[in-house]
């Protein structure tokens, strides 16, 4: 049978089932999809494929789900860092947005934001910013799979005066770009609920029902943010969610990292989905998600690397890392968040808080060809034992040799197919020029 491409390699782990890990197998793809994952040489003896590949050193992985980002935000990359939460957004972050946040930052941001994840295995990601059509039609161009929030709030920006424009301009951004392209769908993005008011909120709810659409918010990230949340509206943020009737499976809510024994039961009983989000959590001082309880309470826990002003990079996998090893010390328990539920954290459980579970984060007949290869055969990866826990605890993004999302190329040996990156970097010294000499004053 003819085939688009064969894609043998050392290693394949399909992460359904989770911690499989086949030799010296191959994935056969045909009209952008996954229809074979079978030994080599039964797989060369079936298919005839247009395009071989050949990687003998290499494992393939389903490609990582960025499950939070505010991927224009890669132009502030290390604008304002070492504060806490509120200080660098009141005093920092936000005074720049206004200032600079316009349809060329968003633009070139999402470029940087979209080479820097591919480079890195990312395949999909889950979009938080002002522009959301600008985000739309940037991910087009670069071939990747994203969810693209049609963002709410109560404060003026450049994008909104506030929430009935951020609703026109959303809804109008969803009907011009909802047929645009199969790898692109939205949700709504009401930044947070120290942002965004009772009867916002209530529309949102009210739309995204009528919509079908997931909603994706920041929550319980700081203990500040419950202080004012109970002084305001005399409840926790997440009760004040569950009387609006937002808690369900298509509430993803981002950082967690306050959490009560009851909240966690509360999140388990209504499919909640959270994303973990350490790296941003630790740099703010946020706190830490207690992911270990989360996961043994049957919560799809998935992972994010927040924008890069509070990271600073866009690398899924390094958050697997961190994500593995601080699970295990805030749960006081070395078995905590083993390399394999980690993988699955970054690949399926993204997946699924997208409601893309039936599409993409495991390696699967049926299923989307979003797929990266890893170079394993680095001597810092010797001797390498267990693939997997190489991948998590010893390999870095940098050995991301090719991606493939929906069979389509996007890195071939680590050079992008899609993105020019010497444009990129080009319009990075503009945007470092600007930001450099605008800064506030501290
Ligand atoms: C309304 S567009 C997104 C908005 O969120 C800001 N932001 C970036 N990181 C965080 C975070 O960790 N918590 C809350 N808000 C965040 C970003 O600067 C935009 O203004
Ligand atoms: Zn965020």
């Amino acid at each position: 049978m003819q085939v688009d491409t064969l894609i043998a390699a050392r290693w394949i782990i399909p992460v359904e089932p989770e911690g499989l890990v086949l030799e010296h197998h191959a994935v056969v793809v045909n009209d952008g999809r996954i229809i074979g994952v079978l030994p080599v040489a039964q797989a060369l003896a079936l298919y005839q494929p247009r395009q071989l590949e050949e990687l003998p050193q290499h494992a393939l992985i389903p490609g990582f789900v960025n499950a939070h980002t505010h991927a224009a935000m890669t132009l502030m990359r290390g604008v304002a860092n070492d504060l806490p939460l509120m200080d660098w957004l009141q005093n920092h972050i936000w005074p720049l947005e206004q200032r600079w946040v316009s349809e060329s930052f968003v633009r070139d941001g999402n470029d940087l934001a979209m080479a820097e994840m591919i480079r890195g295995g990312i395949t999909c990601f889950n979009d938080m910013y002002f522009y959301p059509e600008i985000t739309a039609k940037r991910v087009i161009v670069a071939g990747m799979r994203a969810t693209i929030g049609l963002i709410v709030a109560d404060f003026p920006t450049a994008w909104a005066s506030g929430p009935d424009e951020y609703f026109s301009r959303g809804l109008a951004v969803f009907d011009e770009l909802r047929a645009a392209a199969p790898l692109v769908q939205f949700s709504f993005a009401p930044h947070a609920p120290y942002t965004v008011s009772d009867p916002a909120l209530g529309r949102i709810r009210t739309l995204a029902a009528e919509m079908d659409l997931s909603v994706h918010i920041h929550l319980h990230e700081t203990a500040n943010e419950i202080d004012k949340s109970i002084a305001s509206h005399g409840v926790r943020p997440l009760k004040r969610l569950q009387r609006l009737e937002f808690l369900g499976p298509q509430l993803t809510s981002v950082h967690m990292t306050q959490l009560t024994d009851e909240e966690i039961i509360l999140l388990a009983q209504t499919g909640v989905n959270v994303v973990h989000c350490p790296e941003s959590n630790m740099k703010l001082a946020s706190g830490f998600c207690p992911v270990a309880r989360l996961l043994e309470a049957g919560i799809n826990v998935a992972l994010g690397t927040d924008g890069a002003a509070s990271n600073n990079d866009l690398d899924l996998m390094g958050e697997m890392r961190t994500a593995a090893l601080l699970a295990k010390v805030v749960a006081g328990d070395a078995g905590a968040l083993p390399a394999a539920r980690a993988l699955s954290m970054a690949t399926l459980n993204g997946a699924k808080a997208l409601g893309l579970e039936h599409e993409i984060g495991s390696l699967k007949n049926g299923k989307s060809a979003d797929i990266a290869a890893v170079n394993l055969n680095l001597l810092e990866n010797q001797p390498l034992h267990d693939p997997i826990s190489d991948l998590v605890y010893s390999a870095s993004r940098h050995q991301i040799s090719d991606v493939w999302v929906a069979g389509r190329r996007l890195l071939k040996n680590r050079e992008l197919t899609t993105l020019d990156s010497a444009e990129i970097l080009a319009r990075c010294e503009i945007w470092l020029d600007r930001l450099s000499t605008a800064q506030p004053s501290i």
